[in-house]
């Protein structure tokens, strides 16, 4: 399981940077939502990228965001990724990719059987794919909700595109949720922390050893 390679997502505090990296982490995730606990303004985020060692993917993560933030984000962070998470459409994606000139990742919310068509769809437009559990209805966040979906669902199902997995993943189930789902790419934000919005070291260097081990 070496060559599984895995993001942190939603980091707030300068020091998860080093952490991350220290624990082999890929990606680095920056969430601009404000309704999120892990939301960054766009100062911070700049700062924290900054720190970032060459060959990290820096991913910001924004929901149904506009041409305009976009731009902002784009402008002011040094970034390698835009992560979309709310519900822009295959042709939003193929926008934002033409606009900011940076790989998209789609994120694909699955619930149930009937979900799997949409990933589909959003492999012909992204460069990458984020397959997420779908949030509850009463949800106030479209992710990093700590929640699993059945893995089974996908667990025969390759794209063209490359993919990660995400929902629910904690240092004591990613292995198992690799083996099942045979996929290279894992990403992880609330079973990384100690409280919402929090990561802890530990919890993540216990990510990496687990995707290792
Ligand atoms: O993490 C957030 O606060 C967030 C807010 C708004 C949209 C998406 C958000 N997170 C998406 C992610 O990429 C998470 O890492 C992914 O959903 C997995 O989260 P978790 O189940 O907490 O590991």
């Amino acid at each position: 399981m070496t060559d599984t390679r895995f993001k942190i997502c939603g980091l707030t505090d300068p020091a998860d940077i080093p952490a991350a990296i220290l624990a082999g982490a890929s990606y680095l995730g920056f969430v601009f939502f404000p309704k999120s606990p892990r939301h960054l303004d766009i100062p911070s985020a700049a700062a924290m990228a900054a720190t970032a060692p060459p060959g990290i993917m820096k991913v910001a993560l924004t929901v149904d965001a506009d041409d305009a933030a976009l731009d902002a984000l784009t402008e002011a962070v040094a970034l390698d990724m835009i992560q979309l998470h709310g519900h822009e459409t295959p042709e939003r994606v193929r926008e934002v990719r033409a606009r900011s000139g940076l790989p998209v990742m789609k994120a694909v919310g699955v619930a149930g059987p009937e979900d799997i068509a949409d990933i589909d769809r959003y492999a012909a437009a992204a460069d990458q794919l984020l397959i997420d559990a779908k949030p509850p209805r009463e949800a106030e966040l479209p992710g990093g909700n700590g929640l699993p979906f059945d893995w089974r669902l996908i667990a025969d199902r390759r794209w063209n595109v490359p993919w990660m997995l995400a929902g629910g993943l904690t240092p004591d189930n990613v292995a198992e949720a690799v083996r099942m789902t045979g996929t290279r790419q894992v990403d992880v934000s609330s079973g990384v922390e100690s409280a919402a919005g929090v990561k802890d070291a530990d919890r993540i260097a216990a990510f990496g050893a687990a995707l290792r081990a």
